[in-house]
């Protein structure tokens, strides 16, 4: 049982069931007449937080304590349904202000992570944004934030808090919490918040009934912004007992139909619903996806509060909900979520450069022609490392000096600077025909042959270049540097970084992987790179990587393989397509002539005497960042 009368909540002091609430720091003092209240603005810090999270400003925050703003309608007419919806619980000036402001401040993150499904593994990314806090009820936060054992009151040391140290709820959604628990009686250690940026964000059938949060738990679900559809649907009635083995009945041999009638409630924004009772472990719930004119809905953000009873969930709720990829801030000006602590060409040196944050590292990985083992890295072209070698790798002085990061650094960073092209040259040879190697080694050189020197490296047709993060490394992957420095300079670029955008050869347009979308997106944003005059080009091609994307949503919609996006090795080592089969991308049919895309010899717009066989596929954005070893050794070692 979850929920407490109010007689036994009158008694409780939520400091001594949940902790201390986060510190709250006075960043500025009330100050000049006229300021308004909610100038004023204090901040909950912790130091599991990425940044310092704002609370409400008092106005608000008044106002969330005293609602709800509406009774609670009870909806338990269905077999084991059991409801509360207040519509709303927050009203609607309100909770648009809350939609705002904790989108704004929350750090979010995109979870990916592979499971066994059906015995294959399978890599799923997480399809809405998200972000949890809270611990379970075995420990508390002192008052330094530290995770205390609830029975012993010393410092709780658990392997299950070690992978994530857990957070407390900052004051901006524990204000929400205390108003939540007076409402309903119940209580709550966990804050989980998704972010459902469009239509294509979504959460596939599922049920909150893990053990860790007890039985019959209860879970308050808030939702600010865009309306969505929150489906219902009771769950397959158990297999009959198999005490007759003559004849054991499938699941097809259930009535169609039978049972429960699923149920649809269009959640508008302030509306809460509490399931609690028998629900979760006899339904399933979920918010599906949406096409066409509703796809573009502005976003939604939900806020679910449960109690987890023990670590396993603690654990869970992390790994889950933050991962071990990058955070991400919503960027008010783009309005996207971005890299906050994104190096900028500045912020890439020395101290400046931010910890923890993501960065690009390009790696390589077979494309959609390769027959896929990972051995076939091994004889790719260019700088194939394992991270471990990044991590090990010794990097001279004097290339320190180039990259003028502090030489205290030199032992850290994984690579030589200026060796990419004898490695390259090297690792290539016997593998390409003599012109690429001529023309890799122009790419370490400046030359005007820049654009058939990138040809030379992406021709290769089995070759996708993928950006990737600092998460994916960790995996051990193979990863490809290529040095920022050497494009570049070849390039002719001054610029902090330079965006090799999407090359498409041949050109079948597959869903590149997210990142790859957030970091050309990030850097167009700031304007960082500016290519000579081909933005045109990089603007195309992020248009064709939106078509991919919806063309990729709307496949794994139709498959019913909700909540899971392949990633693209999989779909293509699945189902290895021909290049004669292939499709024409949208790109293939937009550039007509080459005056955008033209790799001259390469080219195969422009060239008659093109070395492109026609099955040579490139999809994807290729990025790389000067000085992109530091970054590379920033990620490694901080993607925890
Ligand atoms: O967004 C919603 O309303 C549902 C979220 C949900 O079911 C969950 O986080 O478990
Ligand atoms: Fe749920």
């Amino acid at each position: 049982m979850t929920c407490y009368l109010s007689a036994m909540s009158g008694k409780r002091t939520i400091e001594a069931f949940f902790g201390s609430a986060p510190k709250r720091a006075k960043t500025r003092t009330d100050t000049a007449e006229g300021e308004t209240e909610s100038a004023s603005s204090s901040t909950s810090k912790h130091s599991q937080y990425p940044w310092p999270i704002a609370d409400l400003p008092p106005s608000i925050s008044k106002e969330v304590s005293s609602l709800p703003a509406r009774e609670a309608r009870a909806i338990n007419d269905q077999p084991d349904l059991d409801l509360l919806y207040f519509e709303p619980y927050v009203p609607g000036y309100l909770a648009k202000q809350l939609f705002e402001f904790l989108r704004a401040e929350l750090p979010f993150y995109r979870v990916e992570y592979d499971i066994k499904r059906g015995g294959i593994q399978t890599h799923i990314r997480t399809p809405r944004w998200t972000t949890v806090f809270g611990l379970d009820d075995t420990s508390y936060f002192d008052e330094a934030g530290r995770v205390m054992d609830r029975v012993s009151g010393t410092p709780a040391a658990d392997r299950r808090y070690d992978r994530y140290p857990p957070r407390p709820l900052p004051e901006c959604l524990d204000v929400l919490r205390r108003s939540t628990e007076a409402a309903t009686d119940c209580r709550f250690n966990f804050c989980l918040v998704n972010y459902y940026a469009s239509g294509s964000d979504s959460i596939s059938f599922h049920s909150d009934d893990e053990r860790f949060l007890g039985k019959d738990p209860a879970i308050a679900s808030f939702s600010l912004g865009a309306r969505r559809d929150f489906l219902l649907k009771h769950k397959p009635p158990p297999p009959p007992p198999s005490s007759t083995p003559s004849r054991s009945v499938e699941p097809k041999d259930v009535a169609v139909g039978a049972g429960p009638k699923p149920l649809k409630f269009p959640l508008g924004s302030g509306d809460m619903i509490l399931m609690r009772g028998a629900t979760q472990s006899n339904w399933l719930h979920s918010i599906p996806k949406r096409t066409g004119k509703n796809q573009e809905d502005g976003g939604r953000i939900n806020i679910t509060f449960r109690r987890a009873m023990v670590k396993d969930g603690t654990e869970n709720y992390y790994n889950y909900n933050v991962g071990s990829g990058p955070v991400y801030r919503w960027d008010k000006l783009s309005r996207d979520m971005a890299h906050p602590a994104l190096p900028t060409n500045r912020t890439l040196r020395g101290e400046q450069r931010a910890a923890g944050s993501l960065f690009a590292v390009a790696h390589l990985r077979p494309g959609i022609l390769a027959e896929g083992s990972e051995e076939h890295l091994v004889s790719e072209p260019l700088v194939v490392l394992e991270a471990e070698d990044l991590r090990q790798a010794d990097l001279p002085r004097r290339v320190a000096g180039e990259l003028d990061v502090g030489a205290e650094e030199d032992e850290q960073i994984g690579l030589r600077h200026d060796a990419l092209g004898q490695l390259g040259v090297d690792q290539l040879d016997g593998d390409v025909s003599r012109r690429e190697l001529a023309l890799l080694r122009h790419l370490g050189q400046g030359t005007r042959e820049v654009d058939d020197g990138l040809a030379a490296v992406l021709r290769r047709d089995e070759v996708q270049l993928q950006v990737a993060q600092g998460a994916v490394v960790d995996r051990g992957r193979r990863v490809l540097v290529l040095l920022g420095r050497l494009v570049n300079q070849a390039l002719q670029v001054s610029l902090g970084a330079v965006v090799l955008f999407g090359l498409e050869y041949g050109a079948e347009v597959l869903r590149p992987p997210r990142e790859a979308h957030d970091v050309l997106a990030y850097v167009l944003r700031r304007g960082v790179v500016v290519v000579q005059d081909r933005r045109d080009l990089v603007a195309d091609h992020v248009d064709s990587l939106a078509d991919a994307d919806v063309e990729r949503e709307d496949a794994v919609q139709d498959g019913e393989d909700e909540n899971v996006e392949l990633v693209l090795e999989e779909a293509s080592h699945a189902q290895p397509r021909s290049p004669l089969r292939r499709r024409r991308s949208a790109d293939d049919r937009k550039v007509a002539g080459c005056g955008k895309i033209c790799l001259g010899p390469f080219c195969q717009w422009c060239s008659r005497r093109s070395a492109l066989k026609p099955s040579v596929v490139l999809t994807l954005s290729i990025l790389f960042f000067s000085s992109s070893l530091s970054m590379v050794w920033d990620l490694t070692s901080s993607a925890r």
